[in-house]
């Protein structure tokens, strides 16, 4: 179902966690909530679920109004599962037990609930562990009895609060998968709240960075990534390094050329409709590692490496361009060394928009 927050505000005493907040998630999709600690996450989940009342602004699930204008709808009447980092499963009870639990309560005799709960435990791959106790099983395993009983509730929206947090990063990364599995065969909608960038562009379909109680951008992480709207955006997803520069030129509708150090380069930009032809202005100018190319025969530039670092498959280098403070990041697949002058090419850059 989806879900839509409109103006949503929250203040705890004096403090404004969340301050007009909009989102709408469609139904079916799995969408991340990513930004630093205490900038609001966990309270606009909680806020969908019910845990915690607005101040104001509406919220509505599946186009039902839930919270606003005087509404509160109790979390139990919102059918949305959550899922937190802590697994909250009982125990005492077996693995079916756990996810049949919700049936039963609802009124479905102990043979039915439990033939569901097979049902839902095939859907996370845990059928054989039906009879274990949580105590029995590892991180992983438990995070996919607590999905298989949301499906058990009904729950057409999962709310997962940092459900892999606790997880080492193997087990993390396998979870990740399971997580996309859940989601393609459940196609129940997830609001996601991560402040892992990772693995927020591995599993969404599209995702909202926050920053202090404000929703900073929406899109899909690609477009995040390669057209991230501010300067705080592009620092808080991926590496990179933002120079200052020069435009030039406008060359197009989206495209500009720029000055970097002493090279010159076409970047693009949902900004350049501001910058008229010919005219000359600084700028802040975002190049993600695989747009620096070390090729001496295309070369424009050289760059010294300052730092070097084996990542297993790549060198991951620093190095500087004559004339600039910032170092540029790139990923090289031979090792250099310290003090190496690197003939560069630079493929693309984005030209920041001004904040
Ligand atoms: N019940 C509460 N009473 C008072 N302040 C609260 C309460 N819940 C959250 N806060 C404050 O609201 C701010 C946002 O908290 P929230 O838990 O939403 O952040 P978050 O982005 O989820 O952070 P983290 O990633 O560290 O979990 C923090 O400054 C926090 O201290």
């Amino acid at each position: 179902m989806s879900i839509t927050l409109s103006d949503v505000t929250k203040s705890f005493g004096t403090e404004k966690v969340l301050d007009a907040v909009s989102l709408e998630i469609a139904a079916g999709e799995f969408f991340a909530v990513l930004g630093p600690s205490g900038c609001g996450k966990t309270t606009l989940l909680r806020l969908a679920a019910g845990l915690e009342s607005l101040d104001s602004g509406s919220i509505t699930i599946g186009g039902r109004p839930v919270a606003g204008d005087g509404l509160h709808v109790a979390p139990e009447d919102r059918n949305v599962g959550v899922v937190f980092q802590s697994y909250a499963l009982w125990p005492h009870m077996s693995v079916e037990a756990n996810v049949g639990f919700p049936l039963e309560a609802a009124g479905a005799g102990k043979r039915a609930a439990l033939d569901q709960a097979q049902r839902h435990l095939s859907t996370v791959e845990l059928e054989a562990f039906a009879r274990r106790k949580p105590a029995e099983l590892s991180g992983g395993q438990r995070q996919r009895v607590a999905l298989a009983r949301c499906l058990a509730q009904g729950a057409e929206t999962i709310l997962m609060d940092e459900p892999l947090a606790n997880l080492d990063p193997h087990l993390r990364a396998t979870m990740e998968e399971e997580l996309a599995r859940f989601h393609r065969a459940s196609r129940t909608t997830v609001l996601y709240i991560t402040h892992d960038q990772r693995e927020a562009m591995a599993l969404a379909d599209r995702l909202a960075v926050m920053w202090q109680g404000q929703i900073l951008q929406v899109g899909a992480p690609s477009e995040i990534y390669r057209r991230p709207a501010s300067e705080r955006v592009a620092r808080f997803i991926g590496r990179s390094a933002i120079l200052d520069g020069e435009v030039l030129n406008r060359n197009g509708r989206d495209e500009a050329l720029i000055r970097i150090g002493g090279l010159e380069v076409a970047a693009t930009s949902s900004a350049v409709a501001n910058v008229c032809h010919n005219e000359k202005k600084p700028a802040r100018i975002l190049v993600r590692p695989e747009d620096v190319v070390l090729d001496p025969e295309r070369a424009a530039v050289t760059a010294i490496a300052e730092r070097v670092a084996y990542r297993g498959g790549f060198w991951e280098v620093a190095a500087r361009l004559e004339g600039l403070e910032t170092l540029l990041a790139l990923n090289l697949p031979e090792r250099v060394s310290p003090g190496d002058s690197l003939p560069l090419y630079l493929k693309r850059a984005w030209l920041l928009p001004e904040s």
